[in-house]
């Protein structure tokens, strides 16, 4: 069937007209239709084919690059133009668009970037959030600020343009949305292309990577090899090592069919992301292991089966004491129906749920929005930046607690990025309150460290560290500290016989550092750019992580373009092992934690008991004062990523904030606070 056939064949096709209709009369329209019905597709090429002299471009938002991407590439396929043309794409880092683009295929991140310099989003004439059902921190954030430019648009003749926006989904709560938006009509949609079988275990499976292997192999010893199959697990390491698992029993069978097996996580290369898009070799089955990055949008040729662990690996945050941690947990039932989409996109489909259909029915319906359960700094500091001053009051479609708000705005002050205002009856502005009585309101307001603290798309207490770095001299450390910190472990995990163990230990004893974690991994990532023509061999001999050690060094590359943008030069203290600690003091002196007894420790800030986690260079050590990254939880609470430190320098870095936190602490405390252990 030639594309143009193709289209018209779409369950959208019959609805076009009335569709452009609703949409002309309305300044927002919700669409709900199912999965594989054409919505990401053809409705922005519907609306450019009715308003061709428009003058602004249509964005399509997705909640992740890889759907961007790949969408904006079929697009253009069936607009017969050449990619970034007419159809564009643009995610972080890579903008593939030009002055000719009218459709604009982006990630929500990248439309709220460009929200900070152009709020009212003229660029655009209309603006249409796909996958909105996934309720992602930038869809959430990105509802609230593309609601207010519609409304000041509408109201302002100087913009003479309005905005439309559309919002669409296979799975959402319509009601919601349609509320959010002054009752917005919506548009259903029935039908989908191509059906999808979907059967569920009969029984409760105990262990999800175990029954996934299975039932991959009883396909893959049935069904015709042309027919590839998409599992959805939940994370990097769990991915990597079942990838490896189904490669080497399937060799080792030797009567089988070949297997091109392929992993699938955010965190890996966008080229190598990519290549699950690509043909298998013909006489080979293509199995792609993922996590929930393919479960919107995509279409994946050949993909006849999905394999749905019923998993996800997501956040959960505690305001009371700022704890931002990942948990496996259950998917709702609507990322259950998007898992089940991804088959049948080009014939008929079957869907093998990992799980009964009594579990099926106890699921949540939809999942909880992510800005209700993460810690709010990053989103505190973009909005901040789009000039957004008094956070508590913004009209959020759900609204975060006031605890989770005022936590982050506080964070956010403690790291200098952004100043409060207080406002009295009078009108007046006093960085102090002056009587409590007089005080109406406050407001915050971003200062020259937040502005530049904005740029990085980083924790914003990493983008402190590298700023204090600037003034330091130490950028380079730090960013290659960073950059081995947003990768998952560089150290390989997989050492399962005693004699491998003592293997690895004694070739991590060579990076190690009596400073800490901090500092170890600094001397990892250097030892491998010393031995990069010899990278593989190296990494084994070393037990080190070749692919992510391969990743930091491009987190590095994009960081320090991002500093030359930004003035920050390049400097380097390489010897300097205090500076370095100095300057991640400046970003995680919330994360400092004080030796107690019997190995545990006590956080300042929080005043919890910790242990210092066995991955640890100083598991064995006991500094009497550390800093730490974040806080896991297994059947204890562990500081992971830990350095040695001196209390007085945290006294030296935030003052004010120590002051009061010496206050709090015991005597015991008070007498360690101040001695300095190195
Ligand atoms: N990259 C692609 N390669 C081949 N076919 C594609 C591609 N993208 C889309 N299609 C075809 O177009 C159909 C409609 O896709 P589209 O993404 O527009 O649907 P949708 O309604 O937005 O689905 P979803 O809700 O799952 O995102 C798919 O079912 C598939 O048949």
């Amino acid at each position: 069937m030639n594309l143009e056939k193709f289209r018209q064949s779409l369950p959208i096709y019959s609805i076009r007209h009335r569709l452009i209709a609703e949409i002309n009369k309305n300044p927002t329209l919700i669409l709900l239709g199912e999965t594989g019905s054409g919505k990401t597709t053809q409705i922005p090429q519907y609306i450019y084919g009715s308003h061709s002299h428009m003058k602004g471009m249509i964005a399509c938002t997705q909640p992740r690059r890889v759907a961007a991407i790949t969408v904006a590439q079929r697009v253009s396929q069936e607009m017969n133009s050449e990619l970034g043309k007419t159809t564009g794409y643009c995610v972080r880092f890579e903008d593939c668009t030009s002055p000719e683009t009218k459709i604009k295929y982006m990630t929500d991140g990248m439309l709220l970037r460009e929200a900070i310099s152009d709020p009212l989003l003229l660029r655009y004439s209309v603006i249409i959030l796909d996958e909105v059902h996934e309720r992602t921190v930038h869809t959430d954030v990105l509802l609230g600020i593309v609601k207010s430019a519609q409304q000041k648009r509408s109201t302002n003749k100087k913009f003479h343009k309005p905005l439309k926006v559309i919002l669409m989904s296979a799975t959402m709560d319509v009601d919601e949305f349609s509320a959010y938006f002054n009752k917005a009509p919506v548009v259903y949609l029935e039908g989908r292309q191509f059906e999808v079988d979907v059967f569920h275990s009969v029984q409760e499976q105990t262990d999800y990577i175990f029954s996934s292997i299975a039932t991959i192999f009883q396909i893959h010893k049935t069904a015709p090899v042309n027919e590839d199959i998409l599992v959805f697990m939940t994370g990097q390491e769990e991915i990597e090592s079942t990838v490896k698992t189904i490669s080497e029993l399937n060799k080792s069978n030797g009567k089988l069919s070949p297997m091109l097996v392929l992993p699938l996580y955010a965190a890996l290369p966008s080229a190598k992301q990519l290549k699950v898009f690509e043909k298998a070799p013909s006489g080979c089955r293509k199995v792609i292991i993922s996590t929930n990055i393919a479960e919107t949008s995509i279409t994946i040729k050949g993909i006849k089966y999905v394999i749905d662990s019923g998993m996800i690996k997501g956040k959960l945050y505690t305001p009371q004491n700022n704890l931002e941690l990942l948990k496996v947990h259950k998917i709702s039932k609507s990322q259950a129906w998007q898992r089940t989409g991804r088959a049948g996109r080009e014939s008929s489909g079957i869907c093998y749920r990992l799980f009964t259909e009594s579990e099926f029915e106890s699921m949540t319906l939809n999942t909880v929005p992510e800005i209700l359960r993460s810690n709010l700094l990053s989103v505190a500091l973009q909005l901040t930046a789009l000039g957004i001053d008094d956070l508590i009051n913004f009209d959020f479609i759900s609204k975060p607690s006031v605890e989770a708000l005022t936590t982050a705005l506080n964070d956010l002050e403690l790291l200098g990025a952004v100043k409060k205002f207080f406002k009295d009856n009078n009108g007046t502005e006093n960085p102090e309150p002056v009587s409590k009585k007089r005080m109406i309101s406050f407001r915050y307001e971003l200062t020259e460290m937040g502005r530049k603290m904005a740029h990085f798309p980083l924790d914003p207490k990493f983008s402190r560290c590298i700023l204090s770095a600037d003034k330091l001299g130490c950028v380079e450390e730090v960013l290659k500290i960073v950059s081995v910190l947003s990768v998952d472990s560089v150290f390989h995990a997989q050492t399962n016989t005693s004699n491998k163990r003592d293997q690895a230990e004694a070739a991590r004893q060579k990076f190690s550092s009596a400073d800490g974690d901090h500092i170890t991994l600094l001397n990892v990532y250097k030892a491998f750019m010393a031995n990069k023509s010899s990278s593989k061999e190296w990494c084994q001999e070393n037990f080190l992580d070749l692919k992510n050690l391969k990743l930091a060094v491009d987190i590095n590359k994009q960081l320090k373009d991002i500093c030359t943008k930004n003035s920050i030069k390049l400097t380097s203290s390489s010897n300097d092992s205090v500076k370095i600690r100095m300057a991640l003091i400046s970003g995680f002196f919330m994360n400092a934690a004080e030796y107690q007894k019997e190995n545990e420790y006590k956080t300042m800030t929080s005043r919890q008991t910790v242990l210092i986690h066995p991955s640890s260079v100083l598991f064995n050590s006991k500094p009497a004062c550390v800093l730490f990254n974040e806080i896991v939880k297994t059947n204890k609470t562990y500081m992971r990523d830990v350095s040695v430190i001196s209390s007085n320098w945290l006294m030296e870095t935030n003052p004010t904030y120590f002051k009061s936190k010496i206050k709090n602490l015991n005597d015991y405390s008070l007498s360690n606070l101040n001695s300095n252990i190195r």
